[in-house]
């Protein structure tokens, strides 16, 4: 079955089809302007599962509004709905968006796995050898990293991520000191955070058990990805198998 899905995250909504896990077509959309552009009417009567997470509450009375107004039922994934179990203090706390990702790593990886998306915020997520959602670390992403200085401050330009060179110790200028600081910095934050989770909960390398998803993923130096296990439509994914699932 054919499954139309709607991840709503704080910059990008992004909509995929997906059947058996594949990913068949991809559409992104501002999310400010998406709720009350998108036509759904295409889906209707199409024997399409529509299954949908939001991280921008604001946006959820919309998008139920449309709906409803084209007749067609879906599954917004929650952590009362959720397939994966929990093992926090607050499961309605977590994003959807995080619930649905974590599931998707599911497809490429047996538990324990990492999960890391480069959104807005990176958040870098546990799923533990029971396979239950067991928490993480939420940080600012990419975008805040670099921007923030530049519109902060006078003298601080805006930087392009991907032409940062990794291997660069010292920045010899601004641009190369603010490429150490906020590019490398950015991605040395996730590693130390993905070191912590090996440390603990695997005792060697998680390598081969860590997935990247989000906006940043594709914009970072190549030499800091390459290797990587990348899925730019994870939490698509993983909303595709909650709905299958839930649905048995
Ligand atoms: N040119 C860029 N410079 C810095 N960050 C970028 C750039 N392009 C994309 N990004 C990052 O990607 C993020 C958007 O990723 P996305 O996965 O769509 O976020 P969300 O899921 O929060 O909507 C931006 O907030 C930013 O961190
Ligand atoms: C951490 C997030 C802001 C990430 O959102 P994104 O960057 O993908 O837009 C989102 O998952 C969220 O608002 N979570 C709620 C708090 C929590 O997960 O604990
Ligand atoms: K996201």
């Amino acid at each position: 079955m054919k499954i139309f899905t709607i991840d709503i995250g704080n910059t990008h909504t992004h909509c995929a089809l997906v059947e058996c896990g594949k990913v068949l077509s991809v559409s992104d959309f501002d999310t400010s302007a998406f709720a009350c552009d998108f036509n759904f009417s295409g889906l209707k009567g199409g024997g399409c599962g529509v299954a949908w997470c939001s991280v921008v509450p604001k946006i959820n009375p919309k998008i139920s509004e449309n709906f409803a107004k084209f007749g067609i039922s879906n599954f917004q994934l929650s952590s009362k709905n959720s397939p994966m179990p929990f093992d926090v203090k607050n499961p309605e706390q977590v994003g959807q968006d995080r619930i649905a990702a974590a599931i998707g790593a599911g497809k490429f990886f047996e538990p324990p796995y990492i999960v890391v998306d480069m959104g807005t915020a990176v958040t870098i997520d546990l799923v533990d050898k029971f396979g239950r959602y067991a928490g993480g670390a939420i940080a600012p992403g990419l975008y805040a990293f670099t921007a923030y200085l530049s519109e902060k401050t006078a003298q601080l330009p805006m930087i392009n991520p991907k032409d940062a060179d990794f291997n660069l110790v010292i920045g010899k200028n601004t641009l190369e000191a603010m490429n150490v600081g906020c590019v490398k910095g950015f991605c040395k934050l996730v590693d130390g955070i993905i070191g912590d989770f090996e440390k603990n909960f695997f005792g060697k390398s998680a390598a081969e058990k860590t997935i990247f998803t989000g906006g940043s993923a594709g914009v970072l130096p190549e030499n800091w990805i390459a290797g990587r296990l990348v899925e730019p439509s994870l939490a698509n994914i993983g909303l595709a198998m909650a709905f299958e699932m839930v649905s048995k």
